[in-house]
């Protein structure tokens, strides 16, 4: 029998790879706590701002501040903003009575662990990349509870060492769902043909300009090799032309607020390679081709490099992502139905969806 929460403070924000999670765990608090008073911290700009109001949680935006550069203690002598900030959070902590404060990262998280820690509330942080985000490495400041993603991560970050593993909170629309089952309510929902494999882009929650260039401009190709597109344009991207002419479908969206459409139509996906997106192909079992963005610090290649060295995927630099190699290799491979089911199968294996549980199992621990 679990002990008891009633109210708690989850902070994260910027894009979708901070904003998901929290969801995610957010519901799996109300599926065991359906009293739980849940609040979540926000910054004025990020995408938390259309996700969680939609998603049906209590958003709070507290003012933006600036990052130092360097991690240091300094924080707690910053006045100005950070203080601002950290006086903000702290009154919406007192004021819900917070019993625990879980982070996921972005900007907004600090001036949460800073207030959280001053009133001696449990921290949780839940990390996902290599090497840990900035706001989350302030966090380990903090508080030693810190709770992973994924295994690559205790070996490859100094300080990550000690943490948990959990995995991936995941929503449970994508978790819970019976792909083949789906298929043809989602293929119908896109206009998509059953006959046909389908390619499903997606360059994360704010799109990726250079998939989305590459194989918009394979648009010919692909169609003329059978082959159908599912395109998610993403959230901050410009739109790009297709040719109109084509003999199959492909079919471009702004943004999917329901991702698991996405997956139940897809035979491949072509995406970058954002913690959340891996950890939802890999609990799929879907076979995907990661394009790691190429500006930041490795992180992308250090999520997809294990899917795929298990045989789950390919990997493909962003530089060599042309619409020539999109036909010498995506082509073959969407036509080619045993090796998409040995790389979904492998796919499969590294994946998992109890992320949601384990971390609230570790949260639990916190507080007790
Ligand atoms: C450029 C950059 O720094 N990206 C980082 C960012 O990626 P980003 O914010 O793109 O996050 P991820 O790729 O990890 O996750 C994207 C999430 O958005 C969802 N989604 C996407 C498109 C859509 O139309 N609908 C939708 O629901 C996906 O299902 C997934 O849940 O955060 C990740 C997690 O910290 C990091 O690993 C990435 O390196």
């Amino acid at each position: 029998m679990m002990s008891q929460l009633r109210s708690v403070v989850l902070a994260g924000g910027g894009t979708g790879g901070h904003i998901y999670p929290l969801l995610a765990f957010a519901d799996a608090l109300r599926r065991h706590f359906p009293q739980i008073r849940i609040t979540t911290l926000g910054s004025p700009k990020g995408m938390e701002n259309q996700l969680i109001p939609a998603a049906g949680y209590d958003l709070r935006v507290i003012p933006a501040f600036q990052l130092p550069r360097a991690l240091n203690l300094d924080l707690l002598r910053t006045p100005d903003r950070m203080y601002k900030s950290a006086a903000a959070a702290g009154e919406i902590i007192d004021e819900v009575q917070a019993e625990v404060v879980v982070g996921f990262g972005g900007y907004v998280s600090v001036p949460a662990y800073l207030a959280a820690w001053r009133r001696e509330l449990p921290i949780v942080i839940h990390e996902v990349n290599v090497p840990a985000g900035v706001a989350n490495r302030m966090g380990m400041k903090f508080t030693k509870r810190v709770a992973v993603g994924f295994p690559h991560q205790l070996e490859q970050a100094e300080s990550l060492r000690n943490a948990r593993l959990v995995g991936v909170p995941l929503r449970t629309g994508i978790t819970h769902m019976d792909r083949p089952a789906l298929r043809p309510q989602a293929l119908y929902h896109f206009g998509l043909r059953p006959d046909l494999p389908v390619l499903f882009v997606s360059g994360g929650s704010s799109g990726a300009r250079t998939i989305n260039l590459a194989v918009a401009a394979a648009a010919k190709r692909l169609a003329h090799a059978g082959i159908q597109v599912l395109h998610v344009q993403g959230g901050r991207n410009d739109p790009f032309e297709v040719p109109h002419d084509l003999p199959v479908p492909y079919v471009v969206v702004p943004y999917l607020s329901e991702m698991e459409l996405g997956y139940a139509a897809a035979d491949l996906m072509l995406c970058r390679g954002g913690a959340i997106t891996v950890a939802e192909t890999t609990a799929l079992g879907m076979p995907a081709i990661y394009v790691p963005y190429p500006f930041s610090n490795q992180e992308q290649r250090r999520n997809a490099l294990p899917v795929v060295e298990s045989g789950g995927g390919l990997l493909v630099d962003n530089s060599e992502l042309t619409p020539d190699w999109i036909e010498r290799n995506i082509i073959p491979l969407a036509r080619d139905r045993q090796r998409l089911g040995q790389m979904g199968a492998a796919a499969a294996q590294y994946g998992r969806r109890d992320g949601d549980e384990a971390l609230l199992r570790y949260v639990l621990e916190a507080v007790s």
